[in-house]
């Protein structure tokens, strides 16, 4: 591999004896692996598990298969697994991922609330937070919230809110060098120094969210120290934090001078390089004031939802409901009203009001579990073809009419109508693909 000018002395001065065995890591393949969802009902056996992980394995999963297209899997290389695992929220926390799409690590922070708490996702480019909703839209989150926002817009917003900050910060992307080469052409030796300024920056506004006794997940792609644990020392040094000592599992290695951190190196660790850190906020945010998010259906569109919910659902959906035109969405019950912000997924998408009636949304379809909807129909991988391609599916036998969960390999695909032995295409346009034989 012909590395950036610059790179390979710094690593060789940082790295000494072991200089040779890193650089020579990168003539071998970028490690593919994937995480199970484990909110899924039916789940799949795999083998190759990563070790000490709930939810890893290694390997590669199509984007075009069952498992990824319901949701299943999620493809992730197993170093930044150890972010989220790092974390691990607990159900009914508040967590905040600060830089989240394309949403690795919030789909994994999704996987420890089991659908209990909040989670708000934040990206602040507009196209890659909408490729953030899709992938949280597929992994069946409910209890999410995407917002398109800048950090310090954010902050004023949610001021000493949150239990868990997870900053995964935007950086030089060393660790990326194998897996996508073309991040090189980004790097100078002066390239580093330029990402900790922005670092700086952002986690000033993540700090100011925190709240009493909150915990920070600190996070990064490269080796660069400038950017790992510089900046962690500039934390210490600046704020009232406590390291929390990682645990250094499947060959990571403490930090430079800082042993409670992790550094993960492809000649140690199965996996493309990052940087984790874990800290403990002791100091005190004055919290802001915050306003409970409040219903605004009219008592027409009440009705019309409660009569899809006693029709369709096994139980009632917990949570805000609001609409934003006629498009309705369910709120998680503890996030306050954030009207200013711009809002990406305003919580779980659960259908359009159209005239006199409701129809159910796709992502309502994919959040639900198949034992909380009264009526499903399984498809089949050849069914699954066509029906991904946009084709209506002709069923075996003759069904009442109306709107059923589809399922495919036992977990929901979205709802579809039936008339006849016929059950229409409600896979979303922009979603559909090929297969090819
Ligand atoms: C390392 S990526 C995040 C990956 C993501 N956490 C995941 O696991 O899928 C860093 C993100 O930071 C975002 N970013 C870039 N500049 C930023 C800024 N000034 N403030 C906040 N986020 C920024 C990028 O758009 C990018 O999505």
């Amino acid at each position: 591999m012909q590395f950036p000018e610059g790179f390979v002395k710094k690593y060789e001065t940082i790295l000494g004896d072991e200089a040779r065995a890193f650089l020579a890591s990168f003539d071998d393949e970028a490690v593919s692996a994937f995480r199970i969802n484990p909110l899924r009902e039916s789940q799949v056996s795999f083998s190759d598990a990563i070790p000490n992980t709930p939810w890893g394995y290694y390997g590669k999963v199509s984007g075009k298969s069952q498992e990824h297209v319901t949701g299943l899997v999620y493809s992730q290389e197993p170093a930044a697994q150890m972010v989220a695992q790092v974390a691990q929220p607990k159900p009914g926390m508040k967590v905040l991922d600060l830089a989240a799409a394309p949403g690795g690590k919030s789909t994994q922070l999704v996987s420890y609330l089991a659908g209990d708490g909040l989670l708000v996702s934040n990206e602040i480019s507009s196209k890659r937070a909408k490729i953030l909703v899709e992938n949280m839209e597929r992994f069946g989150a409910t209890n999410v919230v995407v917002t398109n926002e800048s950090t310090d817009r954010l902050a004023k917003v949610f001021k000493g809110y949150f239990d868990l900050i997870v900053l995964d910060a935007p950086c030089s992307g060393e660790g990326m060098f194998r897996k996508q080469p073309d991040a090189m052409d980004y790097w100078s030796v002066d390239y580093p120094g330029q990402c900790a300024s922005l670092q700086r920056e952002i986690l000033e506004d993540a700090v100011n969210m925190l709240g009493e006794g909150g915990r920070l997940v600190y996070s990064t792609c490269t080796w660069a120290p400038e950017e790992n644990e510089e900046i962690i020392n500039w934390l210490l040094d600046t704020y009232d934090f406590e390291l929390i000592p990682i645990e250094h599992i499947n060959g990571m290695v403490p930090g430079i001078d800082l042993p409670e951190t992790a550094r993960m190196y492809p000649h140690h660790f199965k996996g493309e390089g990052q940087f984790v850190a874990h800290l403990k906020f002791k100091g005190q945010n004055k919290a802001g004031k915050f306003k409970p998010s409040k219903s605004n259906l009219s008592s027409e569109q009440i009705s019309l939802w409660q009569d899809f919910e006693k029709k369709h659902l096994k139980e009632k959906l917990t949570g805000v409901l609001q609409v934003f035109g006629d498009q309705l969405y369910l709120l998680p019950e503890v996030l306050p009203d954030i009207g200013k912000l711009k809002i990406a997924r305003n919580g779980l998408h659960l259908g359009t009001f159209k005239k006199k009636r409701f129809e159910p949304s796709f992502a309502l379809g994919l959040a639900l579990k198949p034992s909380q909807v009264k009526q499903g129909i399984e498809i089949h991988q050849e069914d699954f073809v066509k029906y991904v391609a946009g084709e209506t599916v002709q069923l075996a036998e003759t069904l009442p009419n109306g709107w059923y969960q589809v399922l495919v390999g036992g977990n929901g695909l979205g709802f579809a109508k039936v008339t006849g032995n016929t059950l229409k295409n409600y896979f979303p346009k922009g979603l559909r693909f090929k297969v090819k034989n």
